[in-house]
């Protein structure tokens, strides 16, 4: 019979089938019943009195679970349990998990082989997904002891769903032990009906059937579908762990892989695009320059569509992914896939412990987003950016300088033009609208929605930036001749009072024009408010009139076509045309709109050629970095909203801190401060910053699309995440009302590993210092904004449960204390960020070995601090999470290699509870 290892694919990449049996309707099978998107089926297992093959050697087990498909003869591999020494009667904690969509049926044989493991780091665990054959030499390591078969529907009707077999030798003669098999049901009884359950682990005694309780609010049943279009490929793992009371917990690990990964980078490419025609649009729109600046937009220009080609060639590269949702750590470099994160995951542990409710810790983990193609011979983004900028600032006599704030000011205040002009004129035609159906009602509900528009629009251009851009812009016309637009009309002009003429405060690189008209600016701007009041003002007589009229006034018809005068209220009006009365003053208000955009838009647009117009090639080579990190890092953080949202949809507190006081999204980095991963860091810091650009907004999904949609502009993103209808409407009205959920991004890092050490000892670690400080300011910003917004009673609850002043403090004592791989700063900040009720992230260069490493500590650290882990029961539980857990598998999905890529000399530099068991570590060897 062959064996193979379960995932030996060619990529690597889907370490379990997909349920190919099922989709083929391979129906001549009995299939399990099972809970909607749980595991299929779940077992722990322990051995009995085993027979060691030299007397009194004292026996190392592990027992290794393989698979047969009815329908095939092979032998698959599937999982191990962790190695449990120095006893005949193994009781191992690791367990066995079928995840939802493995086809697995009550005909699918299962083997359980026992092994004696002599040399630990020789235990070479399937080290490579090579497919093995019966005649593969011995495992390195270890030597058979017995095994045993049985049918999965065997041990689902067995008494108490458990079956005791033999364990025999290789030619089935000899019985050797025996080994027990105990099915897990974590989520079908109700808490406490598993208190029979006692651990005596120490005593190595056997556990009986497990049966716990997932509650709905941690299972989120009803909200699968929307997760399960946006999760993929799920690992699962199973253990058990004794408590400080001799129970058992249960703990069940999930690994899933996200189509955000592709998704995300593909909306955002899409929208980059947009956003550069837009702008070469509104380069061409500028109107006529004088020579100097003619060139240089001419030069802008083509090198613009450059850029746009890369991004149309780098969008359909990636179109061509469909369905992918993981990129390998081994194709971090490749160009095609810049904007892709590396590597992103749900880690998810769902632990169930008696007494205790269920729980769930949820870690998104993520390769630092960075620009590896570009490389980082010349730094990261921290200093590419801040480099660029003071020289920008240093050499201003080609071009004027507006400072980062200004542009992206100009950024803004466009951005706002193109959603508010268009949102205008379509509520003006509902007015007009109204008017013709001459409803009072509707008539004054269309004016209320004009007026709160308009008065945003009026606001969006009060800023010193338009009047400033607009005269650089008079000053680059051939002349410095500034084409004069047609005045409005003079009826509004003179209604309106000229009161918001504002002294002009110049930046000091833009020229002075003795002809430039300052107030012009001024009374186009004032326009668009008077032609409003003047709406407002006839829409009031209509509605008056027409009350009087009702009221048995005279009758008299009101031409008013073409002169909006408002000052024959006096004569009685039954049943006037409210349409020919309206429609001259709003065709006005869209004139007057018009003329403020048009000449906003291009001065603003001017701003924007300066930005570009210094050191051309190296600012959209920035800018292209920008956006590759910029996508690495929306993509995690859409991909962990969307989680968050969906496990905590049920938790009113959560809601109202959504729209009140938005989420904190705390990542932890550890990468080193040393060689190529001070770029990598500086990427990341400039990434993550970026974030707090980012706003969510809950839509009503209108189909089976649940996709999120981004939309925006660079450094103002609103992504629109889409709820079906039956949960969008159980959300609390701010939040159907459209309102923009914000995100408040931190960050903190602490390298770990050899070259960390490196730099404390002949580097400069002065980039991490700096990142922690400036990060936890903001850190304590946002807990300030939390305590002052969430209301008092829900404060009085939260502080008594959570210290987070003082782990606050801590940190900070931490972040000072400057003492070297201080790895209780990562702690502290992971804590603080669960109790504000966060998302995590943890990332390195690759997501894969230290991430590894330090998501299985702190899983282990909760089942200590939260759910009463037996404390002798740390290293054990560490050591199986790391072993046979996720993020094994992670590192085989990554590099096709079952180790993690550490050796001896780095793990010596790791902080001890970062360094992996015997045998799990060491290089490929693929
Ligand atoms: O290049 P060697 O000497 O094998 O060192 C490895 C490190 O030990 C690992 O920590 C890196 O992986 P992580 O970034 O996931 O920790 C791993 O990153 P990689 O998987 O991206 O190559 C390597 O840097």
């Amino acid at each position: 019979m062959e064996i193979k290892e379960e995932g030996a694919s060619e990529e690597g990449q889907h370490f379990l089938p997909t349920a190919q049996a099922n989709d083929t309707g391979d129906t001549q099978f009995t299939s399990i019943q099972k809970v909607s998107n749980e595991p299929q089926l779940e077992f722990i297992l322990a051995c009995k009195d085993l027979v060691a093959p030299v007397r009194d050697r004292k026996l190392n087990t592990v027992v290794q679970i393989s698979v047969i498909h009815p329908e095939e003869q092979s032998l698959i591999r599937y999982s191990s349990t962790e190695i449990v020494e120095g006893t005949r009667d193994p009781l191992f904690l690791t367990g066995v998990t079928f995840p939802p969509e493995y086809p697995i049926y009550e005909e699918t044989k299962i083997k359980l082989t026992v092994y004696d493991v002599k040399d630990k780091s020789h235990d070479t665990v399937r080290t490579s997904v090579r497919p093995e054959h019966k005649d593969s030499p011995p495992e390195v390591g270890r030597s058979f002891l017995g095994h045993a078969s049985f049918k999965v529907g065997e041990l689902l009707k067995s008494k108490e769903q458990l079956l005791s077999l033999s364990l025999r030798t290789s030619d089935g003669g000899k019985v050797v032990g025996t080994i027990e098999v105990s099915v897990v049901k974590m989520g079908e009884i109700e808490d406490g009906e598993a208190d029979h359950i006692t651990a005596d682990v120490q005593g190595q005694k056997c556990a009986l059937v497990y049966e716990c309780t997932a509650p709905e609010s941690v299972n989120g049943k009803d909200n699968l579908p929307f997760l399960n279009s946006v999760l993929k490929n799920p690992v699962y793992k199973l253990y058990r762990f004794p408590t400080a009371d001799n129970k058992w917990m249960q703990v069940r690990e999930q690994m899933s892989e996200s189509i955000l990964s592709f998704h995300i980078p593909k909306e955002l490419i899409s929208l980059h695009i947009k956003e550069d025609l837009c702008r070469t649009q509104e380069l061409k729109e500028l109107g006529e320059l004088s020579p100097h600046w003619d060139n240089l937009r001419k030069n802008v220009l083509t090198h613009c569509d450059q850029m746009l080609n890369l991004y149309q060639d780098i969008l359909a590269e990636l179109s061509k992914e469909t369905g992918s949702s993981f990129k390998s750590s081994s194709s971090k470099g490749e160009r095609t896939l810049e904007f892709v994160p590396v590597n992103l995951h749900l880690q998810r542990m769902h632990v169930h412990s008696p007494h205790l409710k269920d729980a769930l810790y949820d870690v998104i983990t993520v390769g630092a987003p960075a620009a590896h193609f570009q490389g980082f011979k010349n730094g990261g983004l921290r200093k590419l950016l801040n480099k660029f900028e003071t020289e920008r600032r240093n050499t201003g006599y080609q071009f004027i300088y507006y400072s980062p704030e200004n542009t992206a000011k100009a950024k803004e205040v466009l951005s706002n033009i193109n959603q508010l002009q268009p949102l205008i004129a379509t509520h003006a035609d509902l007015l007009l609208n109204s008017a013709s159906q001459h409803s009072p009602d509707s008539l004054k509900n269309s004016l209320k929605m004009l007026s709160e528009k308009t008065e945003l629009f009026v606001h969006a251009f009060k800023d010193q930036l338009v009047r400033s851009a607009l005269l650089a812009l008079y000053t680059a016309r051939p002349g410095g001749i500034f084409q004069k637009p047609p005045s409005p009309k003079s009826s509004t002009e003179e209604s309106c009072p000229q009161d918001q003429t504002l002294p002009m405060r110049r930046q000091d690189s833009i020229p002075h024009h003795s002809d430039y008209d300052e107030e012009e600016w001024d009374r186009v701007w004032a326009n668009v408010g008077k032609s409003l009041n003047c709406v407002i003002a006839m829409v009031d007589k209509l509605i008056e009139r027409d009350g009087d009229s009702k009221g048995g006034n005279g009758s008299r018809s009101n031409d008013g076509e073409k002169d909006p005068s408002l000052a024959d209220s006096s004569t009685p009006h039954p049943r006037e045309d409210w349409y020919a009365e309206l429609h001259p003053l709003i065709l006005t208000l869209k004139e007057c709109m018009g003329e403020v955009v048009s000449r906003a838009k291009q001065s603003l647009t001017f701003v924007l050629l300066q930005e570009l117009a210094y050191s051309l090639p190296q600012c959209l080579m920035l800018t292209l970095r920008r956006d590759i990190v910029f996508s690495q890092a929306l993509a995690g953080l859409v991909c962990g909203f969307i989680i968050k949202l969906h496990s905590s949809l049920h938790d009113p507190d959560f809601l109202r801190q959504l729209y009140t006081v938005g989420l904190i999204v705390q990542y932890e980095g550890l990468l080193s401060t040393y060689s190529d991963e001070v770029g990598m860091l500086e990427d990341m810091a400039v990434g993550i910053s970026d974030l707090k650009n980012v706003a969510f907004k809950i839509i009503e999904a209108q189909s089976n699309e649940v996709l999120p949609v981004v939309t925006g502009r660079r450094e103002h993103y609103v992504v629109e995440v889409k709820l079906p209808a039956t949960m969008f409407e159980s959300l609390p009205l701010q939040i159907k009302g459209g309102q923009l959920l914000h995100v408040h991004p931190v960050l903190f890092n602490v390298g770990i590993n050899e070259q960390q050490t490196l730099a404390e000892r002949f580097g400069d670690v002065s980039l991490q210092e700096s990142i922690n400080q400036e990060n936890f300011e903001l850190l304590k910003e946002y807990y300030t904004i939390f305590m002052e917004k969430m209301p008092p009673d829900y404060m009085s609850h939260f502080q008594e449960q959570n210290d987070l002043k003082g782990l606050l403090e801590n940190l900070h004592q931490n972040i000072q204390a400057k003492k070297r791989k201080n790895v209780e700063i990562m702690w502290l900040a992971a804590t603080i960020c669960r109790k504000l009720n966060g998302i995590r992230f943890t990332c390195c260069k690759s997501a894969k070995d230290r991430t590894s490493m330090s998501v299985t500590l702190e899983q282990c650290s909760i089942l200590r601090d939260e759910h009463q882990l037996q404390k002798d029961f740390f290293i054990r539980a560490l050591d199986c999470m790391r072993r046979e857990g996720c993020r094994i598998e992670n590192v085989l999905k990554n590099i096709k290699c079952r180790k993690y890529a550490f050796n001896m000399l780095q793990l010596m530099a790791f902080p001890k509870f970062y360094r992996p068991p015997e045998g799990t570590y060491g290089k490929a060897d693929t």
